[in-house]
């Protein structure tokens, strides 16, 4: 958010896009006074040695309680000591106090928030119990434990106050990491090849940064609200010139002379509200420069899709045809061979020349009755260099659990409950296992094996631009230097039919429109060289002229490239368009599998004939196919 929010960038329709969320702060009245408070007060704390006139224990015995006057400027304490001397050497400790506080409290909650949300599982159960354990401690008579055991140490009781408040970062990361985690755009990251912590640290912290500063800002005036309370209650240290401290000594001459006390509490009066309110002024600023960014968005869509109703679309679309594609350089990676995992026993001769071969799978969820309801069951096909191969059938026909078989992208909960699936002559779910390896196909996925999915929107991550997106995990997977990467992603971007590259590269997603955005995701998929493409249904968020573009530009590219492909639809003509073998699938099951021409001349099965009836022309539309009997 707050760095999509705060870095310029060229729209597609070549406006720069500037939603500086600082300028937004020093627009907000509130924002500035909050700022100049707290810059006033952090003045005082970094100069306190040079514009103090005295010591903060420096005591002149004649002069107690006295009026400001042109020596001491606000008045002296009950033991002659200079107030305005105090409270500078006051604001030091008390704002560096408040700052430990917020340390300790993010140095706890941030990661563990960030790792329960986005693992969950045993780590999430057991840090929630820490988490309600450490809430349900009574923080003040804790605060007081401490005190006795350790003294009157101010560090000591805002490093335990950083702990018992940590629970409130831990729950912000946590719900915020939840929330976000299963977006299209994480299972992208994850799929073009990044590890879990790079997809924590761009992805995933990005979504809570926002949020823990407006935070910060909170926890610093409670912090410094516990810790002048202690001290007032008189259990800070008295040789420290704290706010706290001064306030306990004005407290108890309040009758004698009421100004002594006036200037610790109006310090942290003033402090304390302009947390709050800087607090507040960034949650608005943030808030407009989101309502500003989407109304960009709108006027950058607006004007893609007016540039596309004219003379534009037809340059756009020139750039997908033969002649004006910008020959794609001859694969510079030796294709390498999977080698079988220590443990992991050998493919069945025979078999290994196939780029994929799935064998009798089976996937299933277990149910709260304790039985498993199959959702892919008995699936056999392969895949060979150069075909592409398409797994057509109805809605929930299991299409798709097939395709994440292959990429490894099952829900946790799911279990493979038969067969196997091997890539390039290694297995990826050998015989017996009862969940893809990870570590397995992670080391395929977006290296060897890449995805192309349905809603390209989703996909892209909203805070990155369209080119950091591209380079990242080049530079990762292929280890070539960001100049190189850029390079390669502008060439890819062009290769895709993408009109302007260097505008698109510098574009956010919501500056794109859909179609642009599903080309960005292919050159995405193509930036690695993989050797498979799966593709899940890449057309369907797309109108009726950009679908058939873009299933010409994958006909293209995976022509030119050699690679295999698994094209999941549930639409006859993509398949009959596109795919060199099909796999017809019912209700979990593989009804029929078969090269195109011939599935498309004599179909055997009745639900393949089915399916085929369904999209002759010239015929009745049916919208169910239920007069074929379930398998
Ligand atoms: N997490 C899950 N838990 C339980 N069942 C699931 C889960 N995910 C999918 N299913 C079930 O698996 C079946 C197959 O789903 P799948 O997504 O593979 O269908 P599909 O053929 O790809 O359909 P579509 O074209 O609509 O995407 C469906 O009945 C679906 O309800």
């Amino acid at each position: 958010m707050t760095t999509q929010a705060t870095s310029p960038a060229t729209g597609q329709n070549g406006t720069v896009v500037r939603s500086n969320v600082f300028l937004r702060l020093l627009k907000n009245p509130l924002g500035v006074t909050a700022t100049v408070i707290l810059l006033a007060m952090l003045v005082l704390a970094v100069f306190a040695p040079v514009i103090a006139p005295f010591d903060q224990n420096y005591a002149n015995l004649a002069k107690p309680m006295a009026m400001p006057d042109g020596v001491n400027i606000l008045g002296t304490d009950s033991a002659g000591r200079d107030i305005f001397s105090r409270l500078a050497y006051g604001a030091q400790l008390t704002l560096l106090s408040a700052l430990l506080c917020a340390a300790v409290a993010i140095a706890i909650g941030l990661p563990t928030g960030l790792i329960a949300g986005y693992y969950g599982g045993f780590f999430d159960t057991a840090s929630n119990w820490v988490v309600s354990i450490l809430m349900s401690l009574p923080g003040l008579i804790v605060l007081l434990t401490i005190r006795a055991a350790f003294g009157p140490s101010v560090w000591t009781a805002m490093i335990a106050f950083g702990i018992l408040i940590s629970p409130s970062y831990f729950r912000l990361t946590r719900s915020a990491v939840q929330s976000v985690r299963n977006e299209l755009y994480v299972d992208a990251a994850r799929v073009a090849g990044l590890s879990d912590a790079s997809i924590i640290g761009r992805h995933i912290f990005s979504v809570v940064r926002a949020p823990i500063i407006i935070q910060t800002a909170a926890v610093c005036g409670i912090a410094i609200a516990i810790q002048s309370g202690l001290e007032f209650l008189g259990l800070g240290d008295p040789s420290k010139a704290t706010w706290g401290v001064m306030l306990n000594d004005g407290f108890k001459n309040v009758y004698l002379a009421p100004q002594v006390l006036l200037w610790p509490a109006l310090a942290m009066a003033l402090t304390i509200g302009a947390l709050v309110l800087l607090g507040n002024a960034i949650r608005d600023a943030l808030e407009d420069a989101d309502k500003a960014s989407g109304k960009k968005a709108a006027a950058a869509s607006a004007a893609v899709i007016g540039a596309a109703l004219g003379s534009a679309t037809s340059a756009a679309m020139g750039a997908t045809s033969g002649a004006d594609v910008v020959p794609h350089q001859a694969k510079v990676r030796p294709v390498a061979k999977s080698r079988p995992v220590a443990g992991t026993p050998a493919v069945a001769e025979g078999t290994e020349h196939h780029l994929v071969k799935v064998t009798h799978l089976g996937v299933g969820y277990p149910q709260a009755d304790g039985t498993v309801k199959k959702v892919v069951d008995d699936v056999s096909f392969h895949v060979d260099r150069g075909e592409i191969v398409g797994i057509v059938g109805e809605s929930g026909s299991g299409k798709s659990q097939t395709a994440f078989s292959i990429l490894g992208l099952l829900p946790d909960n799911a279990r493979i409950v038969a067969g196997t699936i091997q890539f390039d002559g290694a297995y990826t779910v050998a015989p017996a296992d009862d969940r893809v390896d990870e570590d397995r196909v992670r080391r395929l996925r977006g290296k060897r094996i890449a995805y192309i999915p349905q809603e390209p929107m989703s996909n892209l991550d909203p805070a990155f631009t369209v080119g950091y997106q591209l380079v990242t995990p080049m530079v990762r997977v292929l280890k070539i230097t960001k100049a190189e990467a850029k390079a390669r992603a502008l060439k890819l971007l062009a290769d895709v039919g993408i009109p302007n590259p260097d505008r698109t590269f510098a574009a956010y997603p919501h500056e794109v429109s859909g179609g642009m955005a599903q080309r960005v995701l292919i050159a995405g998929a193509m930036s690695c060289e993989p050797d498979l493409i799966i593709a899940d249904e890449p057309t369907t968020a797309l109108d009726v002229t950009v679908q058939a573009e873009v299933l010409d530009l994958l006909r293209e590219l995976q022509g030119r490239l050699g690679m295999g492909m698994v094209l999941v639809t549930h639409n006859f003509g993509v398949v009959a368009d596109l795919c060199d073998r099909v796999v017809v699938m019912q209700n979990g099951r593989l009804v029929e599998e078969g090269p195109v021409r011939d599935i498309l001349r004599s179909p055997k099965d009745p639900y393949t004939q089915m399916l085929l009836a369904s999209m002759l022309e010239g015929k009745e539309p049916r919208t169910q196919l239920t007069k074929v009997a379930a398998r």
